[in-house]
């Protein structure tokens, strides 16, 4: 593991860990170490697509990229306007295989089943992350759906998700690494009793962005236009400048609209939409430098 993602990691489990002994701490803290989080690692993670997608793109084929990237984001938008329920499944279940493949970076997979196999990965940590504050998650889902879980339901959906998904990995003849191990014995632990929005936000920056922002930044380094993380970095900010104010400026209008459920769903709505595009093209550029 690289020692910049293993400091990451490292600081998110402190962060968790802060909020877990000291629950008075003010809800503003989490709202700073989220925005931070989101705004240095989480947005910036999905800013070079385009260079993933094609390293020496021509600014024509910038100009195409654009136009299918919004034309993805279009499709998704009027599924969430038409059938909110099922642009919430795919949301779900995009966000499980896209989370689940970052746990697999630079290791060899068998081709059977492996997207299953990531998936579950992925599916049993947005789980731990959404089930641990059952009562948060579901006030925030109120606006399209309404659900009850109980207390062990939601703890069987969790065991039968982890044995699932270690089973799985085994059967495929997968290496349990030690890593694996303390995802599934601390990590796991420490993300359900955290409050939602900073287990989300360490693991969404730790896990996820944080370590594909390194696999992007090994890869494009071998190009001279990309060869430092200074010009890495320049790269990243045209589009997560215009994410960033594009989420900013919806959810400014939108907070003299909507309750605040209403402007927490709307914001992780967003999200999705331009996670749809980026998810795809993540896949193609993972894909194109493993073995699965
Ligand atoms: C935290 C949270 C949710 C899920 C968020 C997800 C699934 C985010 C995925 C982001 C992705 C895939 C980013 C891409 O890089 C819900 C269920 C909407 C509502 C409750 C709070």
């Amino acid at each position: 593991m690289n020692h910049i993602e293993k400091i990451g990691k490292i600081l998110g489990i402190g962060v968790n860990l802060l909020f877990i002994l000291f629950p008075s701490i003010p809800e503003i803290y989490q709202w700073i170490i989220f925005g931070i989080i989101l705004v240095l690692v989480g947005i910036p993670h999905g800013g070079i697509d385009h260079l993933i997608h094609n390293p020496t793109i021509k600014k024509s084929e910038l100009f195409n990229f654009i136009i299918k990237y919004l034309f993805l984001i279009v499709i998704y938008s009027i599924i969430w306007l038409y059938l909110p329920k099922i642009a919430l499944l795919i949301f779900i279940l995009m966000s499980s295989y896209h989370f689940g493949q970052s746990h697999f970076i630079q290791r060899i997979l068998p081709k059977k089943f492996t997207s299953l196999s990531i998936s579950l990965r992925g599916l049993f940590f947005l789980f731990i992350i959404l089930l641990g504050s059952w009562e948060r998650t579901k006030t925030i889902l109120s606006p399209v759906i309404i659900l009850e879980l109980d207390i062990n339901y939601r703890l069987g959906i969790l065991i039968c998700l982890a044995l699932v998904s270690i089973g799985l990995q085994l059967a495929q003849r997968v290496k349990m690494t030690v890593s694996d191990f303390l995802e599934y014995l601390v990590l796991a632990p420490i993300l359900y009793f955290s409050p939602l929005f900073i287990s989300f936000i360490v693991y969404f920056g730790f896990w996820h962005a944080l370590p594909s922002m390194l696999e992007e930044y090994r890869v494009l380094r071998t190009f001279t236009a990309y060869n430092s993380v200074k010009k890495f970095i320049v790269q990243l900010l045209p589009f997560s400048f215009i994410s960033l104010f594009g989420i900013g400026l919806i959810l400014f209008f939108a907070l003299s609209y909507l309750d605040e459920n209403e402007v927490f769903m709307l914001f992780f709505a967003l999200v999705s939409l331009i996670s749809f595009p980026h998810i795809l093209y993540m896949d193609a550029f993972l894909k194109k430098n493993y073995q699965y």
